[in-house]
This record gives structure tokens, sequence and C-alpha cells, in this order.
């Protein structure tokens, strides 16, 4: 029995013809072809084959037809003729033959499944025919020229060639494997199926369903291929379509534009930002600094006023002060008064990795803004583009960087009405260049705002939101010492979101403190479960600070106490300072250690020396902060002296043993005036502390109605 073995891979060789001519017979009879005329006659029209001798072929995977799985054929042949190959002995020549593992059709349409579809579609029976019978039968039939070819990919470029082209350079350049191809098909011109069906005496009624059958099957394999050709043209464009966004992309990406500006010189890096809406109406609180602004604005109105006198204006000038002041807010209201361009620029971004990137902005940034002078140049984080000029890894081009502000700034006249405002958080991180006069020569400091000025601050914003009108901003203000204007901001909007969370209709001061605690403690956290024993120990603590608070003389006026856990405390008291403090006094520094020692003098008082708890180490830190720089800062030891002892490490034993001593004094003595005064307080320190427990949080006058021995109000 015939077997193929998957290592020999022979080629599957039939002569064209007899498949092009299979397209071109009448198809007069396939309605003809049945299952009983067939198996009637097949024994007849099988031949006994003879070796392929000298006869033309052509290489049906040329034909894109040589992939077709023995069975396949089999299948193929035995649905068009049934009955045709039954019973066939096998001939040897088959295991020398040109036969492939693979059928003619899979390896033109990589579709092996097309004659099942085929078989199915007719209902003949199904059996065992090989390959080899098929193969042999065509492989011997006779074949005429047929000039129309079926065309598979491969042989596309050939096809571009006349035949007569083809064979002549086969003969001169092509390898000799090519040229058995080329000559085996042309070759197969001279032959034609229907000669060599007549040959071998194939009855006409099977002949006819032959050719059907085959003509069939190529119009199906010719659709799938143009399906096929449709789809990889559709795969194209879209991967076209794809590669041209995959290059804008790239273009688009920092990294790469960078680049391209810097090539091309294209970088404008700005954009004039018309700043009419700001003005000095909206930075609150910052006076000082916007009077110094104020003579900039009238520069920037009227230049040539200030030249008449031959008065110079500064170039530059240099906002100073903490994160979230309002420079930023300043510089824009300066332009906005003066009704200029703003043009905006933040230090990092000047800071860039590649050579000359940053310089090259700094030129285009200054070039733009002379050509629409009056205007106002904003440098965000100046020191992180005017820092000292150090060499470091991390900013290598930064040398060239600040070289190109300097001439920049050295080129215009002071007249010419560019003004360059600096932002900076480290004045002492400026390279000393950039502030020498000439340059940022003026500088204004925008420090935090004082109470007054967070009381506007604080007025402003809460005017943009719907507020209850019991709320006083000056009780805030009083609370958010060293806060910034953008940190009130924050504390207003955070009050309106849990206003609106709370589902309530306004602002009121119960959200104000609620946002304001948030900020300095951290959030609530109602989840956690404290025992009573604890809230117990914690309302005592509480109510001992307070009481301490509100029975000396020189502490701050308490403005709540709570044993709300928020952030990492259990419960806190809050004082608030009539003012901001400019200085202290020794007995208000005093009073401050012993507020801070009530709590646990409290502990001890109610719950004994055994059950004194760690709840009140931020308290000793407290104390203990406020006793050392005492000693060591404030020259308020006696026995040490007015003298500062800023590295304790480098003193001598002794001066340091002398220093701890009466730190420790300081501490005992504080321990035991707040001892005294719960002692002698003990019966409102009780009330306090049961009020606490019933409402979790007091204000000012709750507190001060429990102390007066009075009836709360039930909340
Ligand atoms: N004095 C102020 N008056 C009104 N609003 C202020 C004031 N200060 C800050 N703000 C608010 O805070 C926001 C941030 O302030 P701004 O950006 O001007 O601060 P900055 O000092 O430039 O901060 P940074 O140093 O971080 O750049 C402002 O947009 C404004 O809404
Ligand atoms: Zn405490």
């Amino acid at each position: 029995m015939f077997s193929l073995s998957s290592t020999v891979q022979p080629q599957v060789t039939v002569p064209l013809s007899h498949l092009i001519n299979a397209f071109h017979s009448p198809k007069t009879t396939s309605i003809s072809v049945s299952a009983s005329a067939s198996q009637n006659q097949h024994r007849d029209v099988v031949p006994e084959h003879e070796a392929p001798g000298n006869e033309p072929v052509l290489n049906l995977r040329d034909l894109g037809l040589s992939e077709l799985k023995i069975g396949q054929i089999d299948q193929l042949v035995d649905s068009l003729l049934p009955g045709f190959c039954e019973g066939k002995s096998v001939s040897s020549h088959w295991h020398t033959s040109h036969v492939s593992a693979q059928s003619f059709f899979e390896n033109k349409y990589g579709y092996l499944d097309m004659f099942t579809t085929l078989r199915s579609s007719c209902l003949y029976r199904q059996h065992s025919r090989t390959l080899k019978s098929i193969c042999s039968d065509l492989q011997y039939w006779p074949v005429f020229i047929q000039s129309r070819g079926f065309k598979t990919l491969k042989s596309r470029t050939r096809r571009l060639q006349s035949t007569s082209e083809r064979l002549a350079e086969t003969q001169h350049i092509a390898p000799s494997f090519v040229k058995g191809f080329l000559l085996r098909d042309r070759g197969s011109d001279v032959e034609s199926l229907d000669k060599l069906m007549k040959t071998k005496n194939i009855p006409e009624a099977h002949q006819d369903a032959f050719k059907t059958g085959f003509a069939e099957g190529f119009l199906k394999a010719q659709a799938l291929m143009q399906k096929t050709n449709d789809s990889l043209r559709r795969t194209r464009l879209i991967l076209f379509v794809l590669l041209l966004f995959g290059i804008y992309g790239l273009l688009k990406n920092p990294f790469l534009s960078v680049r391209f500006r810097t090539t091309t010189g294209l970088d404008s890096a700005v954009d004039p930002v018309q700043m009419k809406n700001v003005t000095f109406e909206h930075v609150k609180g910052v006076e000082e600094a916007k009077q110094e602004l104020q003579e900039v604005v009238e520069f920037l109105k009227n230049p040539q006023k200030f030249t008449v006198l031959g008065g110079k204006l500064p170039k530059g000038i240099l906002l100073v002060g903490p994160p979230g002041t309002g420079k930023t807010l300043l510089a824009r209201a300066v332009a906005g008064e003066a009704d200029v361009p703003f043009y905006y620029a933040s230090g990092s971004e000047f800071d860039e990795m590649f050579v000359g990137v940053g310089a090259s902005r700094i030129r285009n940034l200054f070039r733009e803004a002379k050509a629409n002078a009056p205007c106002v140049i904003f440098i965000d984080e100046l020191d992180s583009v005017g820092g000292k000029r150090i060499e470091s890894p991390m900013h290598p081009y930064s040398r060239q960087t600040i070289n190109q502000l300097l001439a920049e700034m050295d080129g215009f006249k002071p007249n010419e009405g560019v003004i360059i405002i600096g932002a900076t958080n480290f004045p002492e991180a400026l390279d000393n260049a950039l502030i020498r006069p000439g340059r940022f020569d003026m500088q204004v400091t925008v420090p935090r705002p004082d109470v007054k000025g967070r009381t506007e601050i604080l007025k402003w914003y809460l005017n943009k939101i719907k507020f209850d009108q019991s709320v006083d901003p000056e009780i805030i203000a009083r609370g958010t010492v060293g806060f910034s204007g953008a940190e009130l901001e924050n504390l207003v909007n955070q009050a309106a979101l849990k206003a609106a969370v709370d589902g309530k209709e306004m602002v009121t001061m119960k959200e104000l403190e609620f946002s304001k605690d948030k900020i300095l403690m951290g959030p609530e956290r109602r989840s956690v479960e404290i025992d009573n024993k604890n809230k117990t120990i914690t309302a005592y603590h509480e109510s001992g600070h307070a009481i301490i608070a509100y029975y000396t003389k020189d502490a701050m006026p308490i403005n709540k106490a709570t044993i709300m856990p928020r952030g990492p405390t259990l419960g806190h008291v809050s004082l608030l300072p009539e003012n901001d403090r400019w200085n202290e006094t020794r007995a208000q520094l005093l009073a401050q250690m012993d507020v801070s020692m009530g709590g646990r003098v409290a502990e001890e008082l109610i719950f004994g020396t055994d059950h004194i708890t760690t709840g009140a180490s931020s308290d000793f830190d407290n104390a203990t902060k406020i006793a050392k720089r005492m000693v060591t800062k404030f020259g308020m030891s006696e026995k040490l002296g007015v003298m500062t002892y800023s590295d304790t490490g480098k003193l001598s034993p002794e001066t340091q043993s002398a220093i701890e001593q009466e730190i420790r004094i300081l501490l005992r003595d504080s321990y035991e005036r707040a001892k005294h005064i719960l002692k002698t307080h003990a019966k409102e320190h009780k009330n306090l502390a049961e009020a606490l427990l019933t409402y979790e949080t007091l204000d000012a006058k709750e507190i001060q109605i429990v102390l007066e021995g009075k009836k709360l109000e039930v909340r």
C-alpha cells in the first residue's frame, strides 16, 4: 500500500492543461453524474500507468494546487467520480514519483476543508481511495495548450513576462532548478485534458463530471483567494494608519519634541495670558507687598512717565515667601492691574537633560515678551533655574541656562517695558549674580498672613460660598496661626464640602472648626471603638488641660475641648491666642508648660499612680521643649545666665548636667503647680469631664458654663 512519510517531500506534478482545460469544457453532462453510472464504469476508466517519460509537466505548487492532501484529492475525485478508483491496484512507480505530502489546494489556499464542504454537497458514499490512483490518472491524461492559467501570488511576477522572455531568461540566467520548473510549466501548454481523457478512454459522462468538479473547486478557491487578498489589503491599510498615528504620537512625545524644538528653534515655550480678571482685589492679607508692587503697575501702565525724569525701575522683582502665600497670584495681579500680557514660566521647565534646551527656551521667552512689551514675565520656582551654578550631574546644563537668563536680563534696557517677576521659597539658594542690581534687584517678601490677613482671606473665600451669619471668620483666623492663603482657601472649601455631605444648606462654625481640625490633626476617627474606661481617662485628661488653662492667668484662652479621636489623638483641647504672638513672656511660657502637665496630673489624681497612661508623652515633649529653650536660648534660667547654648553635645559635662538639672527643675515645678490647681478645682474638673463624656465636644462658651457650675442646655 502506498504511504507517504512525512520525511519524503516530493512534488505533485500534473500537466497544466489538465486543470486549465477543466474550466473550459462545457458542463453539458455534469448533472448526469450519478452514483450508479459511475459505479458501473469506474473500473474501466482506471488506466494502467506508464512511467511519465518526457512529458512536460507543470508543478502544481506553482499553480497553487500542490498542497492538496492525499485524502482531499481522494475525496474530490471520489465525489466527482464515485467509484472511479475503487479496487484500483497500486502501482509501484508512485514510490518514486513527484507526489507531495501536501495537496495542491491546501498549498494555495491554506484551506483544508474545502473538499469536505464540496463532498458534503454531494451525497456520495465515501470510500477509501488513495491519492496515488487519482494522481496517476491525472498525470497521464493528455492536455492541450491553454494560455490563461490559474494565478498564484508566487507566479505573479513571472506572469508579467511573456512566455518567450521567460524561456530566454531561464536558459541564460536562471539556476537549473528554476529552469526545470519553468520548462515544465511551458511544456504543459502543449497538452489537453480532452486528449488525455480520450487516450485513456474515460467515459464521456465521467469526463464532464470530472471537469465540472474541478471547475467548481477552482472557482471556490478563486473566491477564497479574493477574500484573502481583500483582508490582506485591509490589514495593510490599518497597519499604515497605525504607523502614521505612531509617528505622530512619537513626535508629540516631549522627549522627542524637545529635540525637535531645539533643532528647529520653533520652541516658543510660552503663551501670554491676559490677566485682566486678576487684580490686587483678589490678593488678601499681603498689603505691604501690594503697596510695593503698585509702582511697578504704574510703570507698566505708562513707561514713558518714568523715563522722563531719568529714573530707572528694576528689571526684575523677586517675590520671596513660603508656598501658597499668593506669589503667583500677586504677579498675575500686577499684569492684571496694568492690563498687559502675562508670560508664565516655571523654573523647572528650563531644566532640561539636553544641552542648550533650557537656554533656548529662555531666549524664546524673552524674544516673545520683548515683541509684546509692556508685559510681565513670571518665572515661578526661580531657584530651580537660577540656583547657584554648581556642577551637578542632575542638572548638567544649568550653568548655560542661568547664563542665558543673565544675558537676557542684561540685554534689554530698563525702560523697555518688560518686567520680570521671579518667585522663590529659598532666596538663599539663588545665584548671587541673579540678585545683584540690574537683575532681580527688588525683593518683595510675601509672608504668611497674620490674624488680620487670615480674617480677610477667610472672608474673601467665605463670600464665595453660602455661610451662616453666625460664622465669625476671626475666630477661625485666630485658630489658624501659620496657615497660608492657599491653606485657608482649602479650609473654607472643605467646610463647604462637609456641609454638603451633611445635607446642610449653609456652612456654619461647626463645619469650619471641623475642617480646621481635620487639616491640623487629621480626619476624625468615628469608627474607632473606644471602651468606656479609656473614654473616661481621656475625658479627665483633657479636662485636666482645660482646667489649668482656665485657671492660669497667662495661659491662652480655651477654644474647644473634645474626646473625639482624630488622627493619632484620642482627644484634644485647643487654645486660641487673642492675637498672633510676636513675643512670649516667661509667664506665658510657664503657663504653656503647666497646661501641658494638666493631662498627666489629672490621670494621677483621679486614677492613682498605678493607672497613669502613655497618653501624656506628647504633652511632656511639648513642656520639655519649652523648658529647654528657656534655659539654652532665652536666658531665662538664673543659674545658667543669659547665655545661649546652641550645640549642647559639645558642651562640657558639667554645663550639660547643669542644663539638664535646670530643665528638670522647671518641669517639676510646673507639674506641682498643675497639681495644685487641679486639687483646688477638683469639683470643676469632675463636672467638665462628665460633660465631655456626655457631649464629646465642648466649645469655649460651654466650657465656661460648666466651670461656672451652671447646667448645659440639652443639645
Ligand atoms: N493672599 C491670598 N489671597 C487670596 N488668595 C490666596 C492668597 N494666597 C494664596 N491664595 C490662594 O492660594 C492659591 C495658591 O497661591 P499661589 O499659587 O499664588 O501661591 P504661591 O505663593 O505662588 O505658591 P508656590 O510658592 O507654591 O508657587 C491661589 O490661587 C489663591 O487661590
Ligand atoms: Zn494631653
